[in-house]
């Protein structure tokens, strides 16, 4: 296992270029522990909710207020649609890319790491966060939060990994677990290296 904030140079050609998609609810650590995967692999970081503000030129509440959680998922597919087209990318995604089904021709061009955190673990850590996930503007957001994860669960379900938080840790430990996984799904034959192009 690799000491916290130390790269991770025998992983990284395994994946031969391979995108990482993490995928799970709000709140599971997709921005914090994809920042960290990333530096740790060599690779570059991107997060599919700033490309959406980037390309709407709006916040994600402004995007869900104008335009609803309709015109959010639209514009989080075309992205989704476009950050596949790079290589060696870590990507956090927003927890309900998952729920539309076309997403996954993007998702399982890469490899899918879903973030398993216990609901209460969620609802602490979302408490000071809840003005940025507009899903969560309800009057019971604990009962709304386990009402979206019953539904999706089946969905996250279908990574390829999945890194389940039992104990509290910090997100280079999640990553050093992450990390010790990834050879266990990767095959020797699957996808042949390729140049890197520039975005
Ligand atoms: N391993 C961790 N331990 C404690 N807090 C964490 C951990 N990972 C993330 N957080 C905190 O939880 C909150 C949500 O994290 P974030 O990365 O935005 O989740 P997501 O992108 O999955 O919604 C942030 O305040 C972040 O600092
Ligand atoms: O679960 C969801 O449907 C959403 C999760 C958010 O991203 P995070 O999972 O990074 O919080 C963001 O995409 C949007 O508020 C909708
Ligand atoms: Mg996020």
């Amino acid at each position: 296992m690799n000491p916290a904030n130390t790269p991770a140079p025998s992983i990284a050609p395994k994946l031969k270029g391979l995108n990482v998609y993490l995928i799970g609810m709000m709140g599971v650590g997709k921005t914090t522990v994809g920042k960290v995967l990333a530096q740790r692999l060599g690779y570059r970081f991107t997060d599919t909710d700033a490309l959406v503000e980037k390309v709407a030129g709006r916040s994600i509440p402004e995007i869900f207020a104008t335009d609803g959680e309709a015109g959010f998922r639209t514009l989080e597919s075309r992205v989704l649609g476009e950050v596949t087209t790079y290589r060696r990318l870590v990507v956090a995604t927003g927890g309900g890319i998952v729920v539309n089904r076309e997403n996954w021709c993007h998702l399982h061009q890469g490899l899918t790491v879903w973030l398993d955190v216990p609901l209460d673990v969620l609802m602490d850590r979302l408490e000071a966060e809840r003005d940025h996930r507009p899903l969560l503007q309800t009057a019971e957001p604990r009962t709304t939060l386990e009402f979206l994860l019953h539904q999706r669960r089946p969905r996250y379900a279908e990574a390829d990994l999945t890194v389940t938080l039992t104990t509290p840790e910090t997100p280079d430990q999640t990553c050093d677990r992450l990390l010790a996984l990834i050879p266990s799904v990767l095959k020797e034959t699957a996808h042949s290296e390729e140049p890197d192009r520039d975005p």
